[in-house]
C-alpha cells in the first residue's frame, strides 16, 4: 500500500493513481467515507434482518407506514433537457474502447458500468475513471488493432453506474477500513467531472443498482445532497435513475422516487437481477422455485406485472420508466441464428414500448438501430410519461409474487453449470461482461444460473427427465463441464479450475451466498 502525506487513505499503486487519486479526490472520498459508511453498513445489516423475516415465512407487501406517500400527489423535479428522450440506452463496461464505441453508437444514453458488466479489479476501477474523465472532456482516443477510435460530434448522454452497496473497494482503506465500492466509484466520478459537466450545461447523471428499500434510496439522496453542497453544485445537478431489480424494491417504487425526488431521473427494470433477487430472497420457500432460466422471460405474468407497475408508478410521478436488457446479441457467422437474435430483441422492445416504457436498454451497438426503429414507431413523442398507459392498472402483492410456470430440464441444469463456470472464470480474469452461447452474460445473469442450481438442489427438485438434482450430482456435473471447458479453451485451465471450485462451494453449501461477487472478490487481484 502507498500513502500520500496529504491523506489518511491508503491505496494500492497504479500508474494512473496520480491522475485519479489526487489529494482533493482523496479528501472528498475521506469525507464520504466518514459521513456515510457507517450508515451503509447498517443498511446492509438491515438486509440481513429482513432476510431472517422472509426465511421465517413473511412475504413482502406494500408498506403500511408509507401509504400516505403512495396516496399523495407529488412529482419528481422536472427532468433536465438531455434526459427527456431516452428511447435507446446502451450499456457496457468502462473499458476505453467500449466507452468510445458506446458514446458513438447512436444510442441516446450510454450507461458506463462499474457494476454488473465490470469485474472490479483495481486496474479496471482506476482506468475506468480515467476513461470517463477523458470522455467528459472529449479527449478520449485509442489506437487498437489497426483502428483509430475518436468521439463523433454527436454522442450519447453519459450515465454512470457505481457499484452496489454490498461491494467494497479493498485496494483503498481508511484507518484500516476498506472503502465502499459505491462511494469510491460515485465519489471519484463526481469529484473529477462536476465542474466540467456544469460548464457544459449538463449534470452528473447516475444509475443506482440493486437497492432493496427506500431507506437505501434515502442514503443515496443524502450522499447526493452532501456532494452538491461540498462541490458547490446547484441542487438537482445530480440525477439518478434507480434500477428496480430486487423483489423488495418492487414494493417500494413510489417511496424510492419520493426519497430521491429532487435528484430522481426515474426507474429502470433491471430484469436479470430482479429474477436473481426473487430466488435469493425466497431461498427458504418451496413455493417460489423458478423453472429453467430460459423460460423466465419478460412475457411471463410475474415479469409483466413488475414492468407495468414500474410504468404506472413512474408516470404518475412525472418520471421515466426505462425498460431492460434483452441478452440477445448479434451472432457472427450464422445468419439464421443472427436473425433469431434480432427477432427476439425486436419482440422484447415492441412489448416494452407498447406497455409504455419510455426507453430501453441494448447490450450491443448492433442492436441500437433496431431498438430505435421500434421506439420511433411506437413512441412518437420524446417519452410516454403523459400517455396514460397503465394508469388504471391494479397490481396486488400476489401479482408480483406468483412465480412463472415451467419445467426444470437437464438442458437447463447443464446450461446453468456451463455458463456459471465460464462467466466466473472470465470475471476472475478481469472481464465482467462476455458473450457465451450468443448471449450477453454479466454478473446479474450469471447470478441467476448459480442461484438456480442451489435452489433446485436445496429444494430437492428433479429434472423433467427424472434426474434428482443433488449437491453430489452437481459436483460431478461441474467437474465434467470444467474438464470439457479446459480441453476446449487451452490457456484458461487455472481460471476454469478456480471458477469450478467456487461454483461447487456456492451450489452445495447449506447457506445461500448473497452475491457470488463477494467470495469472487477475494480471488481478484
Ligand atoms: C444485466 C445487466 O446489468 S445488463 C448491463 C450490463 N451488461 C452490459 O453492459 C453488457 C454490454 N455488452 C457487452 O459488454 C458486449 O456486447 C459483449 C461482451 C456481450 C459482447 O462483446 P464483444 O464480444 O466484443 O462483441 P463483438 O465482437 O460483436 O463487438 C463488435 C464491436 O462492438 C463493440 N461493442 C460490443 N458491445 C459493446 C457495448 N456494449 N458498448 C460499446 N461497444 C460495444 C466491440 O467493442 C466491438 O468493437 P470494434 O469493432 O471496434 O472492435
Ligand atoms: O442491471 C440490470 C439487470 O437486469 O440486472
Ligand atoms: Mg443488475
Amino acid at each position: 500500500m502507498t500513502q500520500t502525506t496529504l491523506t489518511r487513505i491508503q491505496y494500492q499503486p497504479h500508474p494512473d493513481a496520480g491522475r485519479v487519486l489526487t489529494a482533493g479526490a482523496l479528501a472528498f472520498l475521506d469525507e464520504l467515507h466518514t459521513r456515510f459508511d457507517a450508515r451503509r453498513r447498517e443498511l446492509l445489516k438491515a438486509r440481513q434482518e429482513r432476510q431472517q423475516q422472509l426465511d421465517a415465512g413473511e412475504l413482502p407487501d406494500f408498506l403500511p407506514d408509507t401509504a400516505h406517500i403512495r396516496a399523495a400527489d407529488w412529482k419528481i423535479a422536472p427532468l433536465p433537457a438531455d434526459l427527456l428522450d431516452r428511447r435507446v440506452e446502451i450499456t457496457g463496461p468502462v473499458d476505453r474502447k467500449m466507452v468510445i464505441n458506446a458514446l458513438n453508437s447512436g444510442a441516446r444514453v450510454f450507461m458506463a458500468d462499474f457494476e454488473d458488466a465490470n469485474s472490479p479489479t483495481w486496474a479496471n476501477c482506476i482506468e475506468g475513471q480515467v476513461n470517463l474523465m477523458d470522455a467528459v472532456r472529449r479527449t478520449i482516443a485509442l489506437e487498437q488493432g489497426g483502428k483509430s477510435y475518436r468521439l463523433n460530434d454527436t454522442t450519447a448522454t453519459l450515465l454512470v453506474r457505481p457499484r452496489g452497496l454490498h461491494l467494497e473497494e479493498k485496494h483503498a482503506t481508511l484507518g484500516g477500513e476498506v472503502l465502499s465500492g459505491s462511494l469510491f466509484d460515485f465519489g471519484l466520478y463526481a469529484y473529477h467531472n462536476a465542474q466540467e459537466r456544469t460548464t457544459q450545461g449538463t449534470g452528473l447523471y447516475f444509475y443506482i443498482p440493486k437497492l432493496e428499500s427506500h431507506l437505501e434510496a434515502r442514503w443515496w439522496n443524502d450522499v447526493f445532497t452532501f456532494t452538491e453542497e461540498t462541490l458547490g453544485l446547484t441542487r438537482g445537478t445530480i440525477r439518478a435513475t434507480v434500477l428496480i431489480e430486487t423483489i423488495l424494491a418492487a414494493f417500494e417504487m413510489d417511496e424510492i422516487l419520493y426519497e430521491l425526488r429532487e435528484h430522481s431521473a426515474g426507474l429502470n427494470c433491471g430484469r436479470w437481477d430482479y429474477i436473481f433477487s426473487f430466488i435469493k430472497k425466497f431461498r427458504s420457500r418451496h413455493d417460489k422455485i423458478l423453472p429453467d432460466r430460459a423460460v423466465v422471460t419478460m412475457a411471463t405474468p410475474m415479469m409483466q406485472n413488475y414492468s407495468k407497475l414500474a410504468i404506472q408508478t413512474c408516470h404518475r410521478r412525472g418520471a421515466p420508466a426505462i425498460g431492460g436488457m434483452s441478452a440477445f446479441i448479434p451472432v457472427k457467422n450464422d445468419e439464421a441464428a443472427n436473425e433469431r437474435a434480432f427477432a427476439q430483441v425486436q419482440a422484447d422492445k415492441e412489448r416494452e414500448a407498447t406497455n409504455g416504457h419510455d426507453g430501453t436498454w441494448v447490450a450491443h451497438p448492433g442492436m441500437v438501430a433496431l431498438a430505435t426503429e421500434v421506439f420511433d414507431r411506437l413512441m412518437p413523442g420524446p417519452n410516454q410519461i403523459d400517455s396514460g398507459k397503465q394508469a388504471d392498472l391494479k397490481i396486488t402483492a400476489a401479482d408480483l409474487l406468483t412465480p412463472p410456470e415451467g419445467h426444470i430440464t437437464e438442458g437447463g441444469v447443464n446450461t446453468n453449470v456451463d455458463v456459471s463456470i465460464q462467466y466466473i472464470a472470465a470475471w476472475l480474469e478481469g472481464r465482467g461482461a462476455v458473450p457465451i452461447h450468443n448471449l450477453m452474460e454479466d454478473a446479474a445473469t450469471a447470478e441467476i444460473s448459480r442461484a438456480q442450481l442451489w435452489q433446485w438442489a436445496h429444494h430437492e427438485q428433479r429434472t423433467d427427465e427424472g434426474t434428482p438434482i443433488t449437491p453430489e450430482g452437481l459436483t460431478r456435473l461441474i467437474d465434467a463441464h470444467a474438464a470439457r471447458l479446459k480441453a476446449e479453451q487451452p490457456g484458461r485451465e487455472d481460471r476454469i479450475s478456480e471458477a469450478a471450485t467456487l461454483l461447487k462451494r456456492l451450489v452445495t453449501q447449506e447457506q445461500f451466498e448473497d452475491f457470488l461477487t463477494l467470495p469472487g472478490y477475494q480471488h481478484l487481484a
